[in-house]
């Protein structure tokens, strides 16, 4: 007999007849001897029509006490969603001769932090679950909301939270964490995960198994099948996770994780956020300034470091003031700098000048629970810059930041990091992502992902001294807006050029901020761009092959797409492309990558459109 939760999306339960089918499953599930416990979204496409009805008879919030007075009453109405489904399948359950009952998250006592429409999960209270199941009943739980701590007494009050969009998946792995269950079973529309959505491309193909480090950076990078928070908990608390489909009887996709929970159930989504800082001394800087801004630039440039075998690291390319050019910088191990530096000067690119600086090191902080949280980077940025030392380059992943310094700062940016998050240095190798487990039979890059809610900005003529990035991202940690994909390139002048990505919603809220602080803090015109999209590719192997970057730049220069902002890491290579080639892109880096499988996928929910 093994304990069960079973977490159905929207899409599953869509109408009466769709319950019926997921009532069905259960039931088998059940007959089978296994306990289970099942988690459940809005019917169909319920959440938005309630959002579009608040927008409908409401203004928008202009002031902070206004903001916080809507967004109160906002997860009332969002809950009631959820609220519908456990009660029509529990009734169906019932009426089926299964015992079930339904709860919602403050009946269950999901206990969440007190911030409304987007709170994280404390905890959960296990005992009224686990006594539900003893009578032999199915518990039918509502995801995506909870309730409130409140902070005067560290005990659950009555207000009513929701956990941010697409958080259902958040609350059933976190009540398998809580009640210990065997096995986390997300049900959904599509068959798995897939190596890109396929709705886009059709012959997507489906992946087996994945690591919770790929999966994470393509559910953050917009592949919306699971929630990043979920698959952030799962890895933390060693909770056992597959996706299926509710429509097919087939095994699905497996989420592995090799390491043991460490998590500590009071604190289920607000532990550590960081868990090690590595510095890596055998790096130099090559950085091209104002480069002509167009199609193929990039994919010459690393297809002919590639060709010599040369293994670059980290590389960005940011927006620069100017139209029409670029700043491309990069890093690559000290043993390579002189051909690296013959083939880059050789390619006559039209790069105004082109620096070399032997003397850096990469100094990174990882973490899965830094997804979502602004502060982090931040605070990052602020310790180096408390002990003075200067960022010359930035770039971040969904789970990492790296930040390239002065090999003379090595030891105080580490000791600084330590203080700022009291955490173990792992040696360069120990802090790589985990890989997948045949190294041998798997492909280098394993999804693609797009991510089409991003708008960038960027801001101009920053001053060129310690504490500038750090308090640019002050600003928008006050407002709790998300950014990523954070690059800084350098430059030879005394300025840089800091630019993000943030969700559209939260475009126009970052750039009141910014330009609020422009004169205070000297920086110049802060730019924005809503038109833009994120395309990405993800593969836990790719760190162990040289020219995949090159590879992705390659295919969207052979389409004519030019790439406008580079961010890289281990697992992953970022690039942000106009929106209206965005889909474009993601087909033919999808088909350079040859991830086609040879038949089309089915997606039901949509075939009912
Ligand atoms: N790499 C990917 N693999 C699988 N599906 C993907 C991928 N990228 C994007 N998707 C999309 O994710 C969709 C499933 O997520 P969706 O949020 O719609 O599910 P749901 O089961 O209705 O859950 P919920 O209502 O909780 O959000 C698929 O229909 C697919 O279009
Ligand atoms: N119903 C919520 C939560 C979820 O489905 O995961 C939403 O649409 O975002």
């Amino acid at each position: 007999m093994a304990l069960i939760v079973q977490k159905y999306g929207g899409s599953s339960v869509a109408d009466a007849d769709r319950i019926k089918a997921v009532r069905d499953r259960i039931k088998r599930t059940v007959d089978l001897g296994n306990q289970v416990v099942v988690v459940v979204s809005a019917m169909g496409k319920t959440t938005d029509g309630l959002v579009a009805l608040a927008e409908s008879v409401s203004t928008t919030a202009q002031t902070l006490s206004e903001i916080a007075a809507k967004e109160r009453e906002m997860d009332l109405l969002l809950a009631t969603g959820e609220q519908v489904t456990i009660a029509t399948l529990s009734m169906a359950l019932q009426a089926a001769g299964q015992p079930a009952i339904a709860m919602n998250g403050s009946q269950v006592r999901v206990v969440t932090e007190p911030n409304h429409t987007r709170a994280r999960i404390l905890y959960v209270e296990p005992e009224r679950i686990k006594t539900e199941l003893g009578l032999g009943k199915v518990v039918v739980i509502a995801g995506f909301q909870g309730v409130a701590i409140d902070p005067a007494t560290g005990l659950p009050s009555t207000e009513i939270t929701t956990l941010g969009r697409g958080g259902s998946d958040t609350s059933a792995v976190a009540i398998a964490a809580a009640i210990e269950a065997d096995i986390c079973e997300i049900y959904t529309d599509v068959p798995g995960i897939l190596t890109t959505d396929p709705r886009i491309v059709p012959k997507a193909q489906m992946l087996a198994e994945i690591t919770c480090d790929e999966m994470l950076e393509l559910a953050s990078l917009g592949a919306k099948v699971l929630h990043p928070r979920s698959v952030e908990i799962a890895r933390n608390f060693g909770v056992k996770m597959c996706v299926r489909s509710s429509w097919l009887d087939d095994a699905g996709t497996v989420i592995t994780s090799p390491r043991i929970g460490t998590g500590n159930l009071q604190s289920l989504e607000v532990s550590r956020f960081v868990e090690n800082v590595s510095i890596d001394y055998d790096q130099v800087k090559i950085a091209l300034l104002q480069i002509p801004d167009h199609p193929g630039i990039a994919s010459q440039l690393f297809q002919s470091l590639a060709a010599q075998g040369i293994n670059v690291d980290l590389i960005i390319q940011a927006v620069q003031e100017t139209e029409g050019v670029n700043d491309i910088a990069f890093t690559i191990p000290q043993n390579q700098l002189k051909l690296a530096e013959v083939v880059t000067r050789g390619l006559e690119l039209g790069a105004s000048l082109i620096t070399v600086d032997a003397n850096v090191a990469k100094i990174s902080i990882m973490g899965v629970g830094m997804i979502g949280r602004p502060g982090v980077a931040a605070q990052m940025f602020t310790a180096l810059a408390e002990a003075g030392i200067n960022i010359q380059m930035i770039s971040t992943s969904e789970i990492k930041i790296s930040c390239v310094i002065a090999a003379s700062d090595g030891s105080a940016a580490i000791a600084a990091i330590q203080k700022a998050f009291d955490v173990p240095v792992s040696s360069h190798q120990a802090c790589e992502m985990e890989t997948t487990a045949s190294i041998a039979d798997s492909l280098p890059v394993r999804g693609v992902a797009l991510d089409r809610n991003r708008a960038r900005i960027a801001v101009q003529k920053v001053p060129d001294r310690p504490g500038m990035a750090a308090k640019i991202l002050e600003q928008l940690v006050e407002q709790n807006i998300s950014l990523d994909m954070i690059v800084q390139s350098q430059s030879d002048r005394d300025v840089n050029e800091i630019a993000f990505t943030v969700a559209i919603a939260d475009l126009a809220k970052a750039e009141t901020a910014l330009k609020q602080y422009a004169s205070v803090l000297g920086y110049g015109e802060v730019s924005c761009d809503a038109e833009i999209s994120k395309v990405s590719i993800v593969g836990a192997n790719m760190i162990h092959q040289s020219g995949i970057a090159a590879q992705m730049f390659s295919a969207l220069a052979d389409a004519n797409i030019n790439i406008e902002m580079i961010a890289t890491s281990e697992i992953k290579v970022s690039c942000v492309v106009r929106d209206h080639q965005a889909e474009q892109a993601l087909k033919v880096i999808h088909q350079t990558f040859n991830l086609a499988g040879d038949h089309a996928i089915e997606v039901p929910s949509a075939l009912k459109k």
